[in-house]
């Protein structure tokens, strides 16, 4: 692994804007279970951060932990410069959160809902509620089911409603907790677009996914993780290019290319009519000579980076 690839118990070096979040050995444990195990995960101020983990890695003990609705077994949690979850009163009011299970009432409409929320929002005065809770509306696309009943919503329409209470008013901070869960392919793109518009402003994002995909499309940091530890964070665009570079060389003799390679002493296979060299221990100047060396025609070498994808099976496969 090469330095931007932190693993837990490393120190993030501070941003040039500081950090909206930052735990350090954060642990929970649920009697034997260990749901967090000692994690330091850095939320650089105005990152989308995706905390990226398989099912039961931990993700959402620490979001809640983030958010003080859990109370860390050992270990700090301090979000927008306060500690949580004693400085809630002080923090919260900045927090926008989707989590699961955000208690709305199943008898009242997705706007009565909604409007109970805004009241309880110190920020937003009482003539700008109407208002507050009909932009939020419209801006996950609920406005025509506003008037219908919370039980009668999708899985994909309460989470839409619970994503229009942390919108109710700008926040410095907003943790969405699997918010594409239960959408359909318009819903994720308008998750996607809310994301995209909330760092445009500036808003520091932290969303939680099990989907590479997800966290590739919408977030420029990764904190990944597996069985309640944090394995890699950082930028995302870094650990891309972290993650086994290789090299792509199109030949018309890959036949050739593979014996000349192999002669040398240097690792290559055919992938999809083209050789593929990791450059663990060569670099490329020095596969292409020994290409040309043997009289196979180069007629394209590219470096190639390894997808999130890799990295993410690199090193759950790592942790295990
Ligand atoms: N309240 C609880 N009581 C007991 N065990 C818990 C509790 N909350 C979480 N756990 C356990 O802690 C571990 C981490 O769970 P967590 O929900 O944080 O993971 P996750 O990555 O968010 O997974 P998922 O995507 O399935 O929600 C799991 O083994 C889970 O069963």
């Amino acid at each position: 692994m090469t330095g931007v690839v932190e693993s837990a118990g490393v120190a993030a070096a501070a941003p040039a804007g500081g950090f909206a979040a930052r735990t350090t050995g954060l642990r929970k444990t649920y009697g034997e279970t260990v749901a967090v195990a000692g994690v330091d995960l850095a939320v650089p101020r105005g990152a989308v951060v995706g905390v990226l983990g398989p099912n039961g890695s931990g993700k959402t003990t620490t979001i809640r932990m983030l958010l003080g609705l859990t109370r860390p077994t050992a270990g700090t949690v301090e979000v927008l410069g306060h500690p949580m979850p004693d400085g809630a009163a002080h923090v919260l009011p900045g927090v926008g959160a989707l989590v699961e299970g955000p208690g709305f009432h199943p008898f009242l409409s997705g706007r009565e809902n909604l409007t109970r929320c805004a009241a309880v929002e110190p920020a937003l005065a009482t003539g700008r509620i109407r208002d507050a809770v009909a932009d939020a509306l419209e801006r996950v696309g609920l406005t025509a089911a506003a008037h219908r009943r919370y039980k009668g919503y999708s899985l994909g329409m309460k989470q839409r409603l619970g994503l229009a209470a942390a919108l109710l008013v700008p926040r410095e901070l907003v943790v969405l907790d699997e918010p594409t869960n239960g959408l359909d392919p318009a819903g994720t793109r308008e998750i996607r677009r809310i994301i995209a518009d909330l760092h445009s402003v500036g808003t520091t994002v932290v969303v939680s996914s099990h989907l590479l995909s997800e966290v590739e499309a919408t977030c420029t940091h990764v904190a990944v993780m597996t069985r309640g530890s944090l394995v890699a964070q950082g930028d995302l665009g870094e650990l891309l290019e972290s993650g086994r570079p290789h090299l792509v060389v199109s030949t018309a003799d890959v036949e050739g290319g593979l014996h000349a390679l192999r002669d040398h002493g240097i690792a290559a296979r055919e992938e999809d009519g083209r050789l593929r060299v990791e450059l663990t221990d060569v670099d490329p100047p020095e596969v292409i000579a020994a290409l040309v060396h043997a009289g196979v025609g180069v007629h394209e070498a590219r470096r190639g980076r390894a997808g999130l994808e890799d990295l993410f099976a690199q090193l759950t496969e790592e942790a295990t």
